[in-house]
């Protein structure tokens, strides 16, 4: 994609929610993340890329003591579709007997959560929580039902992005998040 059709992609796009909706979930997180977590010295993993500017503004929001690590791990990497998660990054703390919080943008079909929590299980964690900005509603999760923990958004059956999501490796920084046009 060239500059100039990044540019066009977000004059074009939908805006779904703005700045505004998204600090108030991310405070209302914050608040719940709190009260469920605050004694049990988690470990907080963001999942990266798309966790990054989630995870960068519910931390400071979150005062009790937690330590912080991340993943690196992908489906759809620059494509808008992909069905095996890629693992770039493990975590490099130690899992055995900890509360661990996952971080990520969104849940879609709910692949790359399901592994990371099994992975985290594999490697000892004593429960595994999940918090994402955006929980995209349709019918096609990998387990029926499956939830994250704490929810930020509920968004339709779109192609995303913006606020961390990316469109072809653009647009991560948009301030808001929208959704491609026709998509
Ligand atoms: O629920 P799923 O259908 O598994 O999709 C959700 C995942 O897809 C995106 O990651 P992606 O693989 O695109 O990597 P990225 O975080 O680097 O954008 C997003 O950040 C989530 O991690
Ligand atoms: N950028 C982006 N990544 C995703 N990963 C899973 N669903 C989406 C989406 O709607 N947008």
């Amino acid at each position: 994609m060239t500059f100039d059709e990044a540019r066009r992609v977000l004059d074009e796009a939908d805006l779904l929610m703005g700045e505004e909706e998204i600090q108030g979930a991310i405070g209302r997180m914050a608040g719940e993340i709190t009260g469920r977590l605050a004694g049990s010295n988690p470990v907080v993993l963001c999942i990266m890329n798309g966790g990054l500017i989630f995870s960068g503004q519910l931390l400071p929001r979150l005062h009790f003591p937690l330590e912080l690590d991340y993943v690196h791990a992908t489906r759809y990497g620059q494509a808008t579709w992909g069905d095996r998660l890629n693992w770039h990054r493990r975590p490099h703390l130690n899992l055995v007997g900890r509360t661990v919080l996952l971080l990520d943008d969104i849940l879609d079909e709910g692949i790359t959560l399901a592994a990371i929590i099994e992975y985290c299980r594999g490697m000892g964690a004593l429960e595994v929580l999940t918090a994402v900005l955006v929980e995209k509603l349709h019918s096609r999760k990998v387990t029926p039902g499956i939830r994250a923990d704490f929810t930020g958004l509920e968004i339709g059956d779109r192609f995303l992005f913006g606020y961390g999501l990316d469109y072809k490796g653009y647009w991560r920084n948009a301030p808001g998040i929208f959704a491609v046009k026709g998509m």
